[in-house]
């Protein structure tokens, strides 16, 4: 069975996403490659999933259908310094898809860097892991609509998708590709409180779990906007509208906002790199 589906970079969201793909029969074990350069990951990766691995990343140029570039942006320079005289060699057509996941890396690099390639720009968030995910994407020149489509049933295996403008893309870095840890870090703070008002840490853990995902599943079943389930909690005088009124007081609607513009920002400046 030849190869389809190759992966450059073979870290935590290639995991996530080639996990998925797989549970789901979208690509069979023998036609997944995935390059990367640590001989214990590659050699993880090889056992527990049943896909080929190389620290070649030139092997992935073999007629795919896909190409996923999951590297640190950092490291694409050099990747990319790897590839040039391979990616001369290659016949022109067809090109696979080459969808990258990079945070802030636009368009404009990755098109130079594959000349002539459909490329597509992608933020996947880690909830992929469990099909979960929120994967925004956003379409080079050189795609055709058949791209889109793949590139979209791609992310759909992991989660939901949308399509934006790439000059978006940096946003959308900020919310949801980053937006996991702000999540988690609120879980933890919850389970703090929980215990320094006296409760035992592993019941605190639980209740904070179930409380931001039951509040989530409410908010998406019902449509409710945020404000709404708030008011809802908050009885006059009562014990929320007291938290409530801390929350404003130490700035955390604030907080989340410059952690959301923070990561933005980082996004901008690593597509500079
Ligand atoms: N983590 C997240 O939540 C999200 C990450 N992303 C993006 O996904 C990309 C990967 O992130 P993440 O999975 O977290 O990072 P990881 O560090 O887990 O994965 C990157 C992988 O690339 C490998 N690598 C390093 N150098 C090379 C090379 N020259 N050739 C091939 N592979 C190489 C690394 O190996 P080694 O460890 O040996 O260096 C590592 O296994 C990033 O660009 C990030 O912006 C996008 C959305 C969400
Ligand atoms: O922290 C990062 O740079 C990556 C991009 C989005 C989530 N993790």
């Amino acid at each position: 069975m030849s190869i389809r589906f190759a992966m450059i970079g073979g870290g935590v969201m290639a995991e996530a996403i080639l996990s998925r793909l797989l549970a789901q029969s979208f690509y069979q074990p023998q036609e997944v490659l995935v390059s990367e350069p640590q001989l214990q990951r590659r050699d993880f990766l090889q056992s527990r999933y049943g896909i080929q691995v190389t620290d070649a990343n030139a092997l992935t140029l073999q007629s795919v259908e896909v190409l996923v570039l999951a590297i640190k942006p950092q490291m694409l320079d050099l990747v990319v310094q790897d590839l040039t005289t391979h990616l001369a060699a290659l016949p022109t057509a067809p090109c696979p898809l080459v969808l990258s996941i990079l945070a802030g890396v636009p368009l404009r690099r990755l098109e130079i860097a594959f000349p002539n390639y459909p490329v597509v720009r992608a933020m996947p968030n880690t909830p992929a892991t469990i099909g979960a995910g929120m994967t925004a994407i956003a379409p080079g020149q050189w795609t055709q609509s058949g791209h889109r489509t793949l590139a979209r049933q791609i992310f759909l295996a992991v989660g939901e998708v949308v399509e934006v403008p790439e000059a978006l893309m940096d946003a959308v870095t900020g919310l949801s590709g980053s937006g996991p840890a702000f999540v988690a870090v609120m879980i933890e703070a919850l389970s703090d409180g929980g215990v320094a008002v006296g409760l035992p840490r592993a019941i605190a853990a639980q209740l904070a779990l179930q409380t931001v995902l039951g509040t989530t599943q409410l908010l998406q079943e019902s449509g409710m906007h945020p404000a709404q389930l708030k008011d809802q909690v908050t009885s006059p005088g009562g014990t929320t509208i007291a938290g409530v009124a801390q929350l404003e007081q130490a700035g955390f609607r604030s907080a989340l906002m410059q952690a959301v513009r923070a990561a933005y920002e980082r996004s901008q400046e690593l597509g500079t790199l």
